[in-house]
């Protein structure tokens, strides 16, 4: 097998996708999560796609002394994603300690284990740092807004000590990510996403609706400037995220970064309305949504979507599935987890 590549936060939704696309690709990949967001079934998941178990640790990546001692007694891990964080916009508003706590403490502590080594480093960021763009599509040149929450201002500060740390440590290469809207499910409706609660995000909530969880979803808002009126996102098949990430590890492995930091934005490049979303949802997988109207949602972005030149030229990466992949792939995953919960 290839290079070992450690996946921080490989039980959770991205994560597990980015192990089996890591397997695919020849990689050996091994989990660290402390399962404060996923459950350690997904482990048996994985193995029924890939036939292999993954190596697993269980810990708190913000456990200086732990993940020290991980990193030291690992000489052979050749490469990090690095996922695990927390991720809710909302809660981080009413924890906004916790939120800068985990997700800072766990980079930190990651990047000094690897002081005066080597190493390839992929961060997940995200589109949020664009606020509302100016320009549309919006490339990584566009400027970082204000952070609309503790979340969002994790990521931006998250990618200004990746900047800063690569100024002044040319042993790391680092890539950071900006994910768009990341939905759906492996084909394999082995894995997916598994929100606790009520769903915040869209796709969720639809297939939650759709199967009887939840009486009826609400569009949040219908006067915008929009096509449809309905908000407009870059909705990015996680299969597709998966695979941007093995080929940001390429990249690096290849000595043909520009820089020992770059960004890149991963979406598809098309933006769809929350409109749209429902009309494929309905039209790919023969359900019908019970949907109503409603008022903005406080916070909300009216449109984004990336410019994916610049992944599309230096990863060689292009997102292949589309809207009605994602929708029949997030359904057949809501079937399942529905008749197989965890
Ligand atoms: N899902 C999205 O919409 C989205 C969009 C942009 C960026 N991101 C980022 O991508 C990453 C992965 O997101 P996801 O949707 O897979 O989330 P997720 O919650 O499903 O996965 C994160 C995993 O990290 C683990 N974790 C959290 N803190 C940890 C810690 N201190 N030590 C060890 N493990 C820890 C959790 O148990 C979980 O399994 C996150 O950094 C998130 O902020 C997600
Ligand atoms: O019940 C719902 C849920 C969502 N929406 C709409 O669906 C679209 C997508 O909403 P999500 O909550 O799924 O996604 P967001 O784009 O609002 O948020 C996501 O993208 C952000 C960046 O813009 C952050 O990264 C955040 O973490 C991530 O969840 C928005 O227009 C929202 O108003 C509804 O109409 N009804």
């Amino acid at each position: 097998m290839g290079n070992k590549i450690l996946v921080t936060g490989g039980t959770g939704f991205i994560g597990s996708h980015t192990v089996v696309e890591l397997y695919n690709a020849g990689y050996t990949p091994v989990i660290v999560d402390d399962l404060s967001n996923s459950s350690i079934k997904i482990l048996d998941q994985i193995e029924k796609i890939i036939g292999n178990k993954p190596e697993f640790h269980q810990f708190d990546l913000c456990d200086e002394a732990k993940t020290a001692d991980f990193i030291n007694s690992n000489p052979d891990i050749k490469g990090i994603i690095h996922f695990a964080a927390f991720k809710a916009v909302g809660e981080s508003v009413q924890k906004p300690l916790e939120y800068y706590r985990n997700n800072f403490f766990s980079l930190i502590n990651l990047l000094t284990s690897y002081k005066g080594k080597n190493i390839n480093f992929v961060f997940s960021s995200s589109c949020t740092v664009y606020g509302q763009p100016d320009v549309l599509p919006v490339t990584e040149e566009a400027p970082v807004k204000k952070a609309e929450s503790p979340y969002g201002n994790t990521k931006q500060i998250a990618e200004e000590i990746l900047a800063e740390t690569a100024a002044v440590s040319k042993n790391y290469n680092i890539v950071a990510l900006r994910y768009f809207n990341p939905v759906g499910a492996h084909k394999s409706a082995l894995i997916g996403e598994l929100p606790i609660g009520i769903p915040q995000n869209l796709i969720p909530f639809v297939t939650q609706t759709a199967i009887g969880k939840r009486e009826k979803i609400t569009v949040f808002g219908d006067d915008y400037n929009t096509p449809d009126g309905s908000c407009v996102r870059d909705y990015i098949h996680v299969v597709d995220l998966a695979k941007a990430h093995v080929a940001a590890i390429k990249r690096m492995e290849e000595g043909k970064s520009s820089d020992n930091y770059e960004v890149f934005n991963i979406g598809t490049g098309k933006g769809t309305t929350v409109l749209e979303i429902i009309n494929a949802f309905e039209k790919s997988t023969g359900e019908k949504l019970n949907y109503t109207i409603g008022p903005r949602r406080a916070g909300d972005i009216e449109k984004v979507y990336g410019d994916v030149t610049k992944s599309a030229e230096a990863l060689g990466w292009r997102a292949e599935l589309n809207v009605d992949d994602m929708m029949k792939s997030a359904w057949e995953w809501e079937k399942y987890i529905n008749e197989n919960p965890f």
